[in-house]
């Protein structure tokens, strides 16, 4: 897995270090580390030392390379030299984001209590180095690391042997918010399922890494899919595994899964483990997402109508994008996971349009919940950071102001009549524990430090002792303070310092020319005790300055004690409430979506969607989301707002297909797309941009729409889309709804017509789904004569002047033409190519169909022939009406040559 950078420089490899040779010469702290490494084959070892972590050998070379850190070297190991770079501790998230987006691993080694050592020697405390956790791309929980707006899963993925065919199962768990689901699925669907889910780090047994059935889906995922011991899926002891992770006898109470679906989250969970190795995280417990439930979008076209990114990658441009209103990164997360896993049941899609209604019928109550939520920090990932003691002072006040926030939104909500989602939210607010909250702010100081170890982060009052040691330490200041004015008066030295540094602690300082009251007598030098002579000052120290440097120091370290037993208290006060706050953290997350889309709503005119069981798909002043706010930021025109109708008609139990005709660039692909959006941000329980819309609820979506080349994986266009027509044909069923966009147009023209025209028919008759067909071939348009469900809609425009204007209009009936020509010209095409294709179109147009090719060949004449025919056409010019009237007879040779010289000068 690891990006393995070429080291050019010599090192011991891990399995050379490993050798018996090297391990008997090797140092005890050599030895200790070669232990560790061994143990941990594949990552690079962070090695604790100090306010540092080191790394050596090849690991040295690797991360010196990659990280652009200077590599120097630390002793010998069997006669070489060995490499090491170090990485300080405070920056360690900065170095451990680029490892890890480069594909290396991590394994984070720390001093940490040796118990079984300790009883050993009598309870003695006993320190070792050992790896604490691994740092994967699906276990990161550093803040740094994390994208506020995007879950970071880590999937495990099974396939259980067993009937007829194969079940194949998948589990994935946020560490950083302790989310964890599982799904069972099918060959046909799991890239899709993967893809929907999106995950950091996918893991599955080495027995089916290389498997040629799934060889496909890997591809497509590339470095992210990671093989791991096929004992990890064993699904014989997986009930035990995650019981005993949730510390519970059986998982009666957890649900009902099945084996498949027990081995993939006994997987993820033993990975977990694996990573996570001193603490564990708050894992939730285990959901089970049924494929049925959410809206099946193939990979095709997820990626084709750019609902996270866009073809190109990013995030700007994208649907999520364009809707995003929330406050709050678990919001926009909870956004991303709706938009990328729609429903397909009516009455929780229903529930979540009843809280964006409601909201919208409050506005006021609407703006103060967003204002409220504006101030609430990642509550999820700062008790996931407490809980694997990776937390700071900040992850405490994130519990805090996120519990004072709640407690501010359930006051808000507790006084209306609420809809379901939304009372079901206010109910996971008030199960926050108030004392929680009452603990913290009594404890937290307003100001904190980013470290626990650099203390500060009590308030005044929060504990006696503190307060006391911190009035001694103050007052200790203000002592040295007058021992400095004391000292000064009496040895006469007005430039006499008391200073501080850490070697020294407290000590006088005098210039060296004014030491001489402090040297010059046995008594002063009895009273003032040199301590340093440097360049051009000397030091000293007192008894009196001593004693109170230890009382200083004594009052720090007590100081520190004091506020991190603080600290560990509240953590596990935190901690212990974790599923509380989970679920209020849940409960914040669905308010500030809810707020979000109902402002959305309101600031763009969309209208609730009436989604239910039924095959309709009627939609009026349908627009396209992205494109209509884009139209609007460049102050383009208006957009164009069209109906869709695809319901069943009324002798008929299934929907129906448009065949849509239309001149390029009149808006065919933009209309397909708005439909296939508008049917998705329904079905995720959003409003929608139109202004009625009724949708029976879509089971899978298709698409083919636009180039999504696959040339880089050595497929044409053409195979690409009929890979993914093929998958449509294949796929679809009554309740599904397919947008094809000009089948056919990479081949031939007859076959490719050939190919819509099966294509249609096996839609209309075989699928009998609901769809948009978008075409330039004409001939098509028949077949709305045969085909009942089958209607012609087409794209109008105007001509003008010769010019095509787009209306960006949907209307009954088939395209006469495609004005491709007309759109060429505005493309700026040589004028000559335009009216030779306009040559060449009447003729094909009035051509004997059956050959077409070699009737043009026979008919037309050729390209220079045509162009000198035209200009022929226009008439005689000047220079020929001038030639023609000359009468050469008449004319002496000479001015036949002036004549000459005229004409040429008539052509310049
Ligand atoms: N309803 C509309 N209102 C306003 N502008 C629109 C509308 N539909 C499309 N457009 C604009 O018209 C342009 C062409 O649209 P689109 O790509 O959908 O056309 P097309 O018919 O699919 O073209 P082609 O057949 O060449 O692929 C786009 O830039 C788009 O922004």
């Amino acid at each position: 897995m690891n990006a393995r950078i070429d080291i050019g420089n010599e090192a011991f490899s891990a399995a050379e270090l490993a050798t018996a040779e090297s391990r008997a010469s090797a140092t005890p702290m050599m030895e200790q580390y070669i232990e560790i490494k061994a143990n941990n084959p594949g990552s690079l070892l962070f090695y604790r030392m100090g306010d540092f972590y080191e790394l050596f050998f090849e690991d040295a070379l690797e991360a010196s390379r990659a990280l652009g850190i200077t590599l120097t070297k630390r002793g010998q190991h069997m006669g070489q030299d060995i490499p090491m770079c170090g990485v300080p501790v405070h920056a360690a998230d900065d170095y451990l984001q680029k490892l890890i987006s480069l594909g290396f691993r991590v394994a984070v080694c720390e001093q940490i209590e040796d118990p079984a050592e300790a009883k050993k020697r009598g309870g003695k405390s006993v320190v070792k180095r050992d790896v604490v956790r691994l740092v994967t791309p699906g276990t990161i929980t550093e803040e740094k690391l994390l994208s506020p707006s995007e879950s970071n899963y880590l999937m495990a993925l099974t396939r259980i042997r067993g009937g007829a065919e194969p079940t194949l199962a998948l589990a994935w768990i946020d560490i950083s918010t302790g989310v964890f689901r599982l799904a069972e699925t099918e060959a046909s669907r799991l890239l899709a399922d993967i893809l929907r889910i999106d995950p950091r780090e996918l893991i599955l047994p080495d027995t089916i890494f290389h498997d040629p059935e799934l060889k496909a889906v890997f591809d497509v995922l590339g470095r992210t899919a990671v093989p791991q011991p096929a004992v990890l899926f064993d699904s014989a002891s997986a009930e035990g595994r995650i019981a005993r992770y949730f510390s519970v006898a059986t998982l009666d109470g957890f649900g009902t899964f099945s084996r498949a679906e027990l081995a993939a989250a006994a997987a993820a969970v033993a990975y977990v483990e694996k990573t996570q190795i001193a603490e564990r995280p708050p894992l939730g417990k285990p959901e089970r997402e049924s494929g049925a439930s959410t809206l099946f979008i193939d990979p095709a076209t997820r990626a084709n109508l750019e609902l996270a990114r866009t073809l190109s990658g990013d995030r700007n441009g994208s649907l999520l994008k364009a809707i995003d209103r929330t406050v709050t990164g678990a919001g926009a997360r909870l956004l991303a996971e709706r938009l990328m896993s729609p429903l397909t049941d009516p009455v929780r899609i229903n529930a979540r349009l009843d809280s964006i209604g409601f909201l919208i019928d409050e506005p006021s109550l609407c703006g103060q919940l967003r204002d409220t939520l504006k101030h609430v920090p990642d509550m999820p990932r700062a008790l996931s950071r407490l809980a694997l003691d990776r937390g700071g002072p900040r992850d405490l006040s994130a519990i805090r102001q996120g519990l004072e926030a709640a407690a501010g939104l359930a006051g808000l909500l507790g006084k209306a009549m609420l809809p379901e989602e939304l009372g079901q939210a206010l109910s996971g607010l008030q199960a926050l524990p108030a004392s929680l909250e009452n603990l913290l702010a009594e404890t937290l100081a307003d100001e904190l430090p980013l470290l626990k170890r650099d203390g500060g982060f009590l308030r005044d009052g929060a504990s006696a002792e503190l307060d006391e040691v911190r009035a001694l330490r103050d007052q200790s200041r203000r002592v040295i303070a007058g021992l400095q004015l004391q000292y000064a008066e009496e040895t006469g030295i007005r430039s006499l310092k008391i200073k501080h540094n850490n070697i020294l602690g407290y000590f006088i300082e005098v210039t060296a020319g004014n030491a001489g009251p402090m040297t010059d007598t046995a008594e002063a030098k009895a009273r003032f005790i040199h301590r340093q002579t440097m360049a051009s000052a000397m030091r000293f120290t007192t008894t009196e300055l001593a004693d109170l440097e230890s009382r200083i120091a004594n009052a720090a370290d007590r100081a520190l004690s004091i506020e991190l037993e603080a600290f560990d208290r509240m953590t596990t006060a935190v901690v212990s409430e974790a599923e509380a706050i989970k679920a209020g953290a849940r409960a914040l997350a669905v308010i500030d979506v809810a707020a979000g889309l109902a402002l959305l709503a309101e600031e763009q005119a969309y209208c609730r969607p009436q989604v239910d069981g039924s095959k309709m798909f009627a939609i009026e002043g349908g627009r396209h989301p992205v494109v209509e706010q884009a139209l609007r930021r460049q102050a383009g025109g208006p957009f164009v707002a069209n109906n869709c109708d695809l319901s069943p008609k009324t002798d008929d139990k299934d929907g129906a297909i448009w065949l849509l005709t239309g001149p390029n660039m009149g808006g065919k692909s933009t209309f397909l797309r708005q439909n296939a959006l508008i049917s998705i941000m329904a079905q995720m329980g959003s409003f929608v941009p139109a202004t009625s819309a009724h949708i029976g609820i879509v089971d899978r979506l298709f698409s083919r729409v636009g180039a999504s080349d696959d040339l880089a994986r050595g497929r044409s266009t053409f195979m690409v889309e009929m890979v993914e027509t093929a998958a449509i044909l294949n796929q679809a069923s009554d309740r599904s709804l397919v947008i094809l966009d000009e089948i056919g147009r990479g081949t031939a023209t007859f076959d490719g017509l050939s190919i819509a025209w099966a294509a249609v028919e096996h839609l209309h008759e075989a699928n009998r789904c609901r769809g948009l067909f978008a075409t330039h071939f004409h001939e098509l348009t028949v077949l709305s004569e045969k085909l009942g469900r089958l209607s012609n809609a087409t794209m109008r425009v105007k001509e003008w002047d010769g010019d095509v204007i787009f209306l960006h209009e949907v209307g009954p009936g088939a395209a006469d033409r495609s004005y491709g020509i007309q759109v060429a010209r505005l493309a700026g095409l040589p004028a000559s190519v335009v009216a030779r294709a306009r040559d060449v179109l009447t003729r094909l147009e009035d051509a004997d169909r059956k050959n077409p090719a070699s009737q043009l060949i026979d008919d037309l004449p050729l390209f220079q022939v045509a162009v000198r025919r035209e200009e022929t056409a226009r008439g005689p010019s000047k220079v020929e009406e001038t030639l023609k009237a000359l009468s050469l007879d008449d004319m002496t040779p000479r001015e036949a040559l002036d004549a000459l010289y005229d004409l040429k000068k008539k052509l310049k």
